[in-house]
């Protein structure tokens, strides 16, 4: 069993003595949110899409299908923290100590681990989660709007990484599906090596009326059987290796585990009545997190189910590396 570790506790480098759009947020939280809303308006006027202040007056992508899907997108972290279907229900969840301070990542939805998913040498899951993104392009293909999300290398995550990168983050709703690809490069003159995730926090219980449905003990995971484990539980920078033997995953205690070349497609019943198939490409291994009594205040209320690449990525100069993900019911 994993040693106790209170969520308030869980902390993060803040970015002393280093410009930032997010060290400027905490400063002047409406006028340089306004500034940035004010410079992404152009670039993200497709159909279907908007930019607004989010929580924390932290700049907020909105996407809107015609089918009635939604999601929302902070450019701090470019991290997706809804995802609504036609009926209204929101698949994704967000702790409730989750800050929008542009300080601290976003603690729930879909947060980036970039360039490293942690435990390693830099901060835990690495810097992308922590940065300000920027709008690079919209678009609205067959109905569907698309957003384009790009992070670049600055003085704060050179002070961790010293490498010149450019990350593409591309975001696209269908009224059944939310994809996103992400392309990483190689902008240095030297090589680099990266680990990385999409760290997906989905939904286990619903509120309606104020009265809560389900819960943890409903959700599993069906398509990972035959894997080779890395079970991060007690100590996540020594994994045991293992086999995974269950058709489904459940979570009746702390559940940390890696999975090694897993399958392109995986399901998560979400106990919710719904079946959330969770497909990649190029991510090659997935995550099962949940963290049971270390955050007693919400573990039955979500599971991280990851796409993430664990075995370095090496990328020689301009090389680029690009995986996608698509979710969707059914
Ligand atoms: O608290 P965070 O830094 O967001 O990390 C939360 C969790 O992320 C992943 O799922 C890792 O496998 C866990 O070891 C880690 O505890």
């Amino acid at each position: 069993m994993a040693t106790t570790m209170s969520v308030a506790t869980a902390s993060f480098p803040l970015r002393r003595n280093l410009p930032s759009p997010a060290r400027n947020n905490r400063r002047l939280p409406c006028r340089s949110s306004r500034i940035v809303l004010a410079s992404v308006d152009q670039t993200a006027s497709a159909q279907g899409i908007k930019i607004a202040e989010g929580n924390g007056g932290l700049p907020k992508v909105s996407l809107v299908s015609p089918h009635g899907s939604e999601a929302e997108i902070y450019l701090f972290g470019a991290c997706v923290t809804s995802w609504k279907v036609p009926s209204g229900k929101d698949l994704l969840f967000v702790r409730p100590d989750a800050v929008f301070n542009g300080q601290k990542p976003i603690s729930g939805g879909i947060p980036h681990c970039f360039p490293q998913f942690g435990p390693g040498p830099i901060q835990q899951h690495g810097f992308a989660r922590n940065m300000t993104w920027s709008v690079t392009d919209s678009d609205n293909i067959e109905g569907d709007p698309v957003i384009t999300l790009e992070l670049k290398d600055d003085p704060y995550s050179r002070s961790m990484w010293d490498f010149r990168f450019q990350a593409l983050y591309k975001v696209r709703l269908n009224s059944k599906s939310l994809s996103t690809v992400l392309t990483i490069t190689n902008m240095d003159t030297k090589p680099f090596a990266f680990t990385t995730a999409l760290h997906t926090y989905f939904k286990g219980k619903e509120e309606l009326l104020g009265i809560s449905k389900a819960s943890i003990s409903g959700v599993s995971v069906k398509g990972l059987k035959g894997c080779k484990t890395l079970n991060k539980d007690p100590d996540p920078a020594n994994p045991l290796e293992g086999k995974e033997e269950r058709e489904a995953v459940t979570f009746p205690g702390f559940v940390d585990c890696i999975y090694l070349d897993a399958p392109e497609q995986i399901q998560l019943d979400n106990g919710l009545g719904d079946t959330i198939t969770i497909q990649n490409r190029n991510w090659t291994d997935a995550v099962l997190w949940n963290p049971h009594l270390q955050m007693e205040s919400c573990y039955k209320d979500f599971v991280c189910v990851e796409n993430a690449k664990i075995g370095k990525v090496q990328l020689e100069p301009q090389q680029s590396w690009v995986a996608e993900q698509k979710i969707f019911v059914g």
